[in-house]
């Protein structure tokens, strides 16, 4: 192992073992009175120390909802969040934003540009978080050029603003971002879609050593097949609510519900031949029963 993925694996373990993220009967709601629409219901979601679990959905189910929130973007109407044993759930804006600055928990958003300051160079964009923990600036910037080293970047990107990079370097950064402040989460919105297939096969290879290293990841997709040989657990969101968690494999071989039955039947590549347009109407007609 790295110097770099134990530095992060020690920072996992300080804490002792228990979730990285714990979500209990989260309920969210946007709008305001007769706007107001509930987003999420009753979420109850726990992840372990360097479990990767992923969130899937149809468009509109809650899933960026449910990101967000883990983040402190959208505020709760009911339930707990507590990260890395922290509760988090009363927290206000400040606590948040202080949160998400020291890097417990990283995200990559599906556009890479908004996961990065676009006015932060790649450098401060890495250094920042260390100096926030207290490092001093040469060992941050020493610290910064080993971790771009780590995701197969160069450090003459490093003067770059997010905006002169590629989409595929762009996303390496975010990564290089969660390995610099030892991130315990890392949330990835659609991570590789984007990418082509040999920057998707290294953004993979860079996600399995945090894993290994003690990080939990939470993959969001509206593709099963995308994450399902990725994730340990997956968890399927429906109108807000998650109507079904199982591992990976119990999911994509034995799915309880009708929804997930949906989801499968639009992902070929899991299962053989895709479900026959009689059969998804069968289970869309079960759905809205
Ligand atoms: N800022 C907002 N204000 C009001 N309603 C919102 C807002 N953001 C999302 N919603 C609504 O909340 C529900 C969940 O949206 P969300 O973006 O979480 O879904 P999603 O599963 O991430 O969809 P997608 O895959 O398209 O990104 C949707 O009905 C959406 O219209």
């Amino acid at each position: 192992m790295t110097t770099a993925a134990t530095e992060t694996k020690d920072a996992v373990h300080e804490d002792g073992p228990g979730p990285v993220l714990e979500v209990s009967g989260l309920d969210v709601h946007y709008g305001r009175g007769r706007k107001r629409r509930r987003a999420l219901h009753g979420v109850t979601l726990d992840i372990a120390p360097g479990e990767a679990v992923g969130v899937i959905g149809e468009t509109g189910s809650g899933k960026s909802t449910l990101a967000r929130t883990v983040l402190g973007l959208v505020p709760t109407s009911a339930g707990s969040i507590r990260i890395a044993g922290e509760d988090v759930s009363g927290y206000g804006p400040r606590q948040w934003r202080d949160l998400r600055r020291r890097g417990v928990i990283q995200y990559v958003f599906q556009d890479p540009l908004r996961s990065l300051d676009p006015d932060l160079t790649i450098e401060d964009s890495l250094v920042e978080p260390l100096l926030i923990q207290g490092v001093r600036r040469e060992e941050a910037a020493l610290r910064a050029r080993s971790f771009l080293d780590r995701v197969h970047l160069t450090t003459d990107l490093l003067a770059r603003l997010p905006g002169e990079l590629s989409g595929g370097q762009r996303q390496r950064v975010s990564v290089a971002r969660a390995l610099v402040t030892g991130a315990r989460l890392v949330i990835l919105d659609e991570p590789v879609s984007a990418l082509d297939s040999a920057n998707r096969v290294q953004v993979l290879e860079i996600l399995k050593e945090l894993r290994a290293s003690g990080v939990a990841l939470v993959f969001i997709s509206h593709d099963l097949g995308s994450v399902a040989g990725t994730a340990d657990r997956i968890a399927v969101l429906h109108q807000g609510e998650l109507v079904e968690t199982g591992t990976a494999h119990e999911v994509v071989n034995q799915p309880q519900h009708p929804y997930t039955r949906l989801l499968l039947g639009s992902a070929p590549t899991l299962r053989g031949k895709p479900a026959d347009r009689a059969e998804r109407e069968a289970l869309r007609a079960l759905l809205s029963a």
